[in-house]
């Protein structure tokens, strides 16, 4: 992929700063997410991977420093913004975070309830265009989170990050908890989601084959920053960390599953 413009730039992140008491978190780290792309943000247990999540979709303020989303400051005053915006992302939280006391069309509908206008009327049909679209069977509709497997589970969590046709999606660690064979069924899912649909997709992940299979570039969050990249030049990288990681035992498998 070429330089990209400045329209290109979908996530701007500048100079961001994290601090929880006396722990530094992230330390004027810069990221740019392009429109199109899919993006893996990977990096050790406790890098900052989820809090640079919830920082970009504006859960938490960060430190210093600023993010754009499509064009918007997410991190001045939550009255600024544009009420929008929440529309225009969708997020699969880990383990989907369905409520456990709606079905899974009900599920669906929560954000069409909460932040559109869409008609009483239109809503049960939109709800199944997207069980249908994450390839769930029409039967499960009806179903308690209780009663769907840990795959279901993450494409009725998919579903409703769907529901109201976002431009932007965020996955954290989706794949986390699939067997392998549901885990590739996924990542193709997401795939063919980003093809047809012309998504952007920031996905935070532990999966190496995920990264091999899906993402376009890999943001690296080592000392407190990201190292940005497509696979072939984090391959090349010299980081320690960045070396283990590719180069390790489970890099080495997952880059002999793609040449398989
Ligand atoms: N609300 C909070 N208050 C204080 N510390 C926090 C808070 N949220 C996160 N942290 C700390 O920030 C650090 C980064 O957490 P985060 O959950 O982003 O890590 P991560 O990279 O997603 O890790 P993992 O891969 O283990 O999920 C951790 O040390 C965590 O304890």
């Amino acid at each position: 992929m070429s330089a990209a413009s400045d329209d290109d730039i979908i996530i701007r992140v500048r100079g961001l700063t994290t601090r929880f008491g006396s722990q530094t978190i992230h330390e004027n780290l810069d990221l740019d997410v392009r429109r199109g792309e899919v993006i893996g943000i990977v990096g050790g247990s406790g890098t900052g991977k989820s809090v640079l999540l919830k920082e970009i979709i504006g859960l938490m303020q960060p430190t210093e420093g600023k993010i754009e989303v499509l064009g918007q400051d997410v991190t001045a005053d939550p009255e600024g913004r544009d009420i929008d915006l929440r529309q225009r992302w969708g997020v699969l939280f880990q383990e989907g975070a369905l409520f456990s006391s709606l079905t899974l069309q009900q599920n669906v509908e929560v954000p069409m309830r909460e932040l559109s206008d869409i008609p009483e009327s239109l809503m049960e049909e939109t709800a199944r265009v997207k069980i249908a679209m994450v390839g769930l069977p029409p039967d499960s509709a009806v179903k308690f989170p209780s009663e769907l497997s840990g795959g279901m589970k993450k494409r009725a969590g998919l579903a409703r990050a769907l529901a109201l046709d976002p431009e932007l999606l965020f996955l954290d660690e989706p794949t986390a908890g699939l067997d392998p064979i549901a885990a590739a069924k996924f990542d193709e899912l997401i795939k063919h989601l980003r093809e047809s649909l012309g998504l952007t997709v920031v996905m935070i992940t532990h999966d190496l084959d995920s990264l091999y299979a899906i993402c376009d570039r890999i943001a690296v969050l080592v000392d407190k920053r990201a190292k940005v990249g497509r696979l072939e030049e984090l391959l090349a990288d010299d980081h320690p960390w960045i070396r283990e990681y590719f180069h390790g035992p489970r890099g080495r498998a997952a880059a002999a599953g793609k040449t398989a």
